[in-house]
């Protein structure tokens, strides 16, 4: 009631003269927006995604600039939008801690020194070598996933995938001894629904109020500080102490367990919430295009015909023997899926200039504005990506790939520049591993929640600006284990 209420009052944005009492004083248009002091432009907070894809459409392709609290963002568009996002002195954690009041939580608090990032603490958790080490771990996660679902049946997709990928997480962000435990991982999966549960601009709005979803938040956020706490006290007792272990290295530099809790929650959030999501929506893709499907099969099978994993007695075991970088090496198709996937499902993104004003273009950026960059500013250019509603892996074939370097940055999928992802490498081996038994032990469909065969692709539910969305209507997943098929 209360949001029709406001809808009525406070419209979609109309090309007029701008209204707001406060100017951006650049050469950018300031939207035409209700503007208030004390919350910024209302329709922002009522529905992100349907305010900035109408005002993508009442500005034509121009850039815009609204209100957040009292702060300016301005939306950059095109490629001069993308070159202004990518350039130096562009900070990334305060534009995400200014939208997502989950991160303005769980980010550290530390101060840091004024050109150190976050950025080489959580990459310590995504190298690779920890993947090495926990492999077999992994694997068995995966395993126990798949022993839960039994011979045939359907689940929800996008949800046993969040568990799935939770469950493969845990040992890799340091908590594999929180990971042996079923019970605890349920637990931590609970906790993490609750943290997400209502992040959304909206929360920015009344803070102080104690809405159900946000006590919620708040018991889960202390839940989550007592098992990080028994955690270190139990890793500070540990004897066979590993250099390698980041969770060992924050103890080690006395870290607070309150950061250290931050920091862990952090990387799952990171790891998990897009590894999982584009996981199951690839599935989705794949099942609508049959070709790559059989493709994509195609290539599990040689995989496991080449690597002797077709008839071996425990196929986690004669996996975790598989080095990873013949992983990486190798079923190159659903890697092409993946990044197909990305450019239709991603969002955008967000930066604060801390690096003085910027005049690009006639753009005028001043110095503490946030600027936002859609990644459908470049992935649906149809310069870039002719046809760009078509589905079609091939674009990120190595030659078409090198064919677009003429247009600089063209796809952001795992970010660009100075904060280019560091987990890709670690997410698309899990996506393998993943996807490479699930293949092994069964024959699958994608259907809708009724069981019917999909007949499009379903759209997508964003109410997160800055994760990938699940689908409005949930997707199953139906299984039956194959006759004869591997053992674990
Ligand atoms: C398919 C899965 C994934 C996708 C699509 C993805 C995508 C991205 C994108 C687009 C960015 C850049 C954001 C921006 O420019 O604002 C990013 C950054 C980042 N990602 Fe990922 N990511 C994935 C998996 C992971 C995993 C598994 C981890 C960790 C273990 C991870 C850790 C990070 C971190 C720490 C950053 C920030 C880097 C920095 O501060 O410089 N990501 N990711």
């Amino acid at each position: 009631m209360l949001s029709a209420y406001l809808r009525h009052h406070y419209p979609r944005p109309k090309l007029a003269q701008d209204t707001a009492t406060r100017s951006t004083s650049s050469t950018i248009q300031a939207a035409p927006f209700k503007t208030f002091v004390y919350i910024g432009t209302l329709s922002f907070f009522l529905h992100p995604p349907a305010f900035l894809s109408a005002c993508k459409e009442w500005a034509a392709g121009g850039m815009f600039s609204f209100w957040i609290l009292s702060d300016l963002v301005i939306v950059v568009r095109g490629l001069t939008g993308r070159d202004i996002f990518y350039s130096k002195g562009m900070d990334f954690l305060s534009g995400y801690k200014l939208l997502n009041p989950q991160l303005k939580d769980f980010l550290p608090h530390t101060q840091l020194k004024e050109d150190q990032t976050w950025g080489p603490v959580l990459a310590s958790f995504s190298r690779t070598g920890l993947l090495e080490k926990h492999y077999a771990t992994v694997l068995n996660a995966i395993v126990a996933c798949h022993e839960s679902w039994g011979g045939q049946g359907s689940v929800d997709l996008f949800k046993s995938m969040n568990q799935m990928v939770f469950a493969i997480s845990l040992p890799l962000c340091g908590c594999q001894h929180l990971a042996s435990n079923p019970k605890t991982v349920a637990t931590l999966i609970n906790i993490f629904d609750r943290l997400d549960d209502g992040a959304t601009p909206s929360a920015l709005l009344f803070p102080w109020v104690p809405t159900p979803a946000r006590v919620r938040r708040f018991l889960a956020g202390i839940q989550l500080y007592r098992m990080t706490k028994s955690l270190v006290e139990f890793e500070r007792q540990r004897s066979d102490i590993d250099e390698e272990d980041p969770l060992q290295d924050l103890i080690k530099q006395n870290y607070p367990v309150s950061e250290v809790a931050r920091i862990i929650a952090s990387i799952l959030f990171a790891s998990v919430v897009n590894t999982a999501n584009v996981f199951a929506w690839a599935l989705v893709y794949l099942e609508h295009h049959a070709e790559w499907k059989a493709r994509v099969l195609a290539e599990v099978a040689t995989f496991l015909r080449e690597n002797d994993l077709e008839n071996s007695t425990s196929l986690v075991n004669a996996m975790a023997g598989v080095p990873l970088d013949v992983l990486d090496e190798k079923l190159p198709s659903i890697e092409l899926v993946v990044n197909e996937v990305l450019r239709f499902q991603l969002g955008p993104f967000i930066r604060r200039n801390i690096g003085g004003d910027i005049v690009q273009d006639g753009v005028h950026i001043k110095n503490g504005a946030f600027i936002m960059f859609h990644a459908a500013d470049l992935h649906h250019n149809p310069d870039i990506f002719p046809n760009p509603d078509r589905f079609d892996p091939e674009r990120f074939l190595p030659e078409e790939v090198e064919g677009r370097k003429i247009h600089g940055t063209s796809f952001v999928g795992f970010g660009a520049g100075r904060h280019a992802c560091v987990g890709k490498r670690l997410a698309l081996l899990e996506i393998k591993m993943m996807l490479v038994l699930l293949v092994a032990k069964y024959d699958f469909t994608i259907a809708d929640e009724t069981g019917a065969s999909l007949r499009r692709i379903p759209s997508p539910n964003v109410v997160q600006l800055f994760k990938l969305p699940e689908p409005e209507r949930p997707v199953h997943i139906q299984y039956r284990a194959r006759k004869g098929h591997s053992t674990y």
